[in-house]
């Protein structure tokens, strides 16, 4: 049987003149992905916490919250608080990954981290147990839109080995065309944002994704 796997669509590719409808065209999904920018971790910027607050009462979703940001620990209560479910920061901007993952538990959200295409899978190695969620970059991030780098999927396949119960999510260029290589990966969680939102019909995209056993 084939592999099932959780969606996750970015909101980043959403129509931002109209988020709350964009949020119902995809409440068939699992989570919503949620990218945080702050124009120096990344270079762009994107929405803020008041975004979060206004969409959760609008969605039954987890919200998948990534942190984009440098020196994220002051903004891990203002996340959470606005309606987080998982929070996620990056390592290569991580000053105590311990004491971020520490913070994130205590706020009541559950942990993840991050990594773009080059960090070495093994600095995340310490981790994994106290860890919900990795999320596998296959773009540099900052920006929507960008081909799925396969590369870092071997990543995946090593988190697997070590962590089984771990979710691996990958984001980044996922789309039907890049679906294969990411379920042979053995990925949990896929993010899509262009692919989900600027399709005619989400729902159909969504199913299509996710694989034909039930949840
Ligand atoms: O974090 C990012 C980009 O930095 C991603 O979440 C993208 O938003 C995914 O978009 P698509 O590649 O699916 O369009």
């Amino acid at each position: 049987m084939m592999k099932r796997m959780y969606v996750a669509p970015s909101l980043l590719a959403a129509d931002f003149s109209n988020l709350g409808r964009e949020v119902d065209r995809i409440a068939q999904a699992d989570f919503l992905h949620i990218d945080i920018m702050d124009g120096r971790f990344v270079p762009n910027l994107s929405m803020g916490p008041q975004v979060i607050s206004a969409l959760r009462g609008r969605s039954e979703l987890l919200f998948d919250v990534h942190l984009m940001l440098e020196h994220p620990l002051p903004y891990v209560e203002v996340f959470r608080h606005a309606g987080a479910d998982v929070i996620s920061f990056h390592m290569e901007c991580a000053d105590d990954p311990g004491a971020l993952i520490a913070a994130i538990k205590q706020s009541g959200a559950k942990a993840g981290i991050a990594v773009k295409p080059a960090t070495p899978v093994e600095r995340l190695l310490p981790y994994l147990g106290e860890l919900y969620m990795v999320t596998v970059m296959t773009v540099e991030p900052g920006f929507g839109g960008q081909k799925l780098m396969p590369g870092p999927l071997e990543k995946v396949k090593k988190l697997k080995e070590q962590s089984p119960g771990l979710l691996v999510e990958v984001d980044g260029g996922v789309n039907r065309e890049t679906l294969a290589l990411c379920r042979d990966a053995g990925v949990d969680v896929l993010v899509a944002g262009t692919a989900i939102f600027r399709a005619e019909n989400p729902s159909e995209e969504i199913a299509f994704l996710r694989g034909s056993s039930s949840f």
